[in-house]
């Protein structure tokens, strides 16, 4: 059919989600608390005093929510594995807590959707947080010891691991902006932190070789495209600097083996020698990966700031409900860039979507903007592939709606509407019509 792009045979289409955004259950069969636990119970800090304390109750709703996946023609489904439950304290191991996994797998199975272990989506447990948290480079022992029981319990029934979610938004958003829990803003506690978890993203890939297993690990990273406000040199240098901080910062060590020196420079200035980076570090950060998960949502634009750092410059064009600008045709320029600077390995979206005020009319849910904004998206990851891109799946964000971080439950990605006080799931129209896009394994 004319203008219709179809996708290449077995690519994978699905959806995702994160622990503490959507299973509740927070004391259920033994989890102990996370530091999203401690930060929602913190006044303040998310919006509404909400918490991840019921959610979406997805830890007693999954077979619902898989069945609909389902019928909504979901290949796969990343979700992540709650650290609080398989270890909720120190030296305990929870088998109760992966024993919820272990249902949640085999359903998916049961169902014919290809299972997508997310290993950290952001909740640490507490108890890791009081010896001082990713700070602390024992954080990294532990995660090992945690991704090497998963292995064992999982490993066989759990094709695609992801290490960690967003290694930048576990860095800088929650130890320098101070946005995320644990809600510091330190930026030399951000660069140790930053390491620490590409450390034992680096330890993991080695114990997943070493455990011998069949299938694939990689890491997701959440990557923008920079562009400076105007030619001049100082909004140029200010967009560089951005960029470093975004994406540099953690593509480099992965596929290079090394921190981009400008920023090393800038950092050292700012927070003193890099002395938690150990002799051998860089070469176990860069041990081989299977794929790249790569979030997008957005690009940024900069100017510089009277420090000649980058200042963000508000959206010109259309934004959604996060006021985050829709510009497609920058994940198109992203995915060239990683395959031009990077890797040529395979890469999957791990997530795209948009928020938007999503609303009930008779029993009906219209979101005509999320659509538009996922065609797009769709055609420009599109429009990598017929150039050559390695792109082996999409994720979107998210399958139904949940706990939006410090924006609680005020914004809404979901393909599926949930009405939380009544925990009601309704497919809204983009559900329907993503289903007709796997389908057809291709967008009209
Ligand atoms: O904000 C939507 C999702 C969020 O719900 C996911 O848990 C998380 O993986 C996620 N990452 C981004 C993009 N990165 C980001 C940048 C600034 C603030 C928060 C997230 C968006 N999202």
């Amino acid at each position: 059919m004319n203008g219709e792009l179809r996708f290449p045979e077995g690519f994978l289409w699905g959806t995702a989600t994160a622990a503490y955004q959507v299973e509740g259950a927070a004391q259920e069969d033994g989890r102990g608390p996370s530091i999203w636990d401690t930060f929602a119970k913190t006044p303040g800090k998310v919006l509404n005093g909400d918490t991840g304390d019921v959610a979406c109750d997805h830890y007693h709703r999954y077979p619902e929510d898989v069945r609909l996946m389902k019928e909504l023609g979901m290949q796969a489904y990343r979700f992540s594995i709650a650290w609080p439950r398989i270890f909720p304290e120190k030296g305990r191991y929870n088998p109760k807590g992966t024993d919820f996994y272990k249902r949640l797998v085999d359903t998916l199975h049961q169902h014919g959707i290809l299972p997508v272990a997310t290993i950290y989506h952001w909740d640490l447990p507490q108890w890791i947080q009081d010896e001082g948290g990713w700070a602390n480079r024992r954080s990294v022992d532990y995660f090992v010891e945690y991704a090497n029981t998963l292995f064992r319990e999982l490993g066989d029934v759990v094709p695609l691991w992801i290490t960690h979610n967003e290694p930048w938004c576990v860095s800088f958003l929650s130890h320098w902006l101070g946005q995320h829990a644990p809600g510091h803003r330190d930026l030399r506690e951000a660069l140790q932190v930053a390491h620490h978890v590409l450390l034992s993203h680096g330890r993991t890939v080695q114990a997943y070789r070493e455990a011998g297993l069949s299938g694939r690990i990689g890491i997701t990273l959440n990557l923008t495209v920079v562009d400076a406000a105007s030619e001049d040199p100082a909004d140029l240098r200010a967009a560089q600097i951005s960029d470093g901080n975004a994406n540099r910062w953690f593509l480099d060590p992965i596929f290079r083996g090394s921190y981009p020196a400008d920023m090393v420079e800038i950092y050292t200035e700012q927070a003193g020698p890099f002395d938690f980076v150990h002799a051998d570090d860089l070469d176990i950060i860069r041990r081989p990966i299977d794929f790249l998960g790569v979030n997008y949502y957005t690009r940024s634009v900069v100017r510089a700031g009277e420090d000649g750092m980058p200042k963000p410059v508000p959206p010109a064009g259309p934004v959604t409900d996060m006021g985050w600008e829709v510009h497609p045709e920058s994940l198109y320029r992203l995915l060239t860039r990683l395959r031009r600077e990077y890797t040529g390995l395979p890469l999957y979206i791990t997530e795209n979507g948009a928020a938007y005020p999503d609303r009930v009319v008779d029993g009906r849910v219209d979101d005509p903007e999320r659509i538009a904004y996922l065609r797009d998206h769709f055609a420009a990851a599109h429009r990598f592939i017929q150039e050559g891109g390695n792109l082996q799946g999409y994720f979107v964000w998210s399958f139904m709606d949940n706990f939006e971080w410090a924006f609680g439950y005020s914004k809404r990605f979901g393909l599926v509407y949930v009405d939380y006080a009544t925990q009601t799931r309704i497919p809204k129209a983009s559900a329907l019509w993503y289903r007709d896009v796997i389908a057809a394994n291709g967008i009209r």
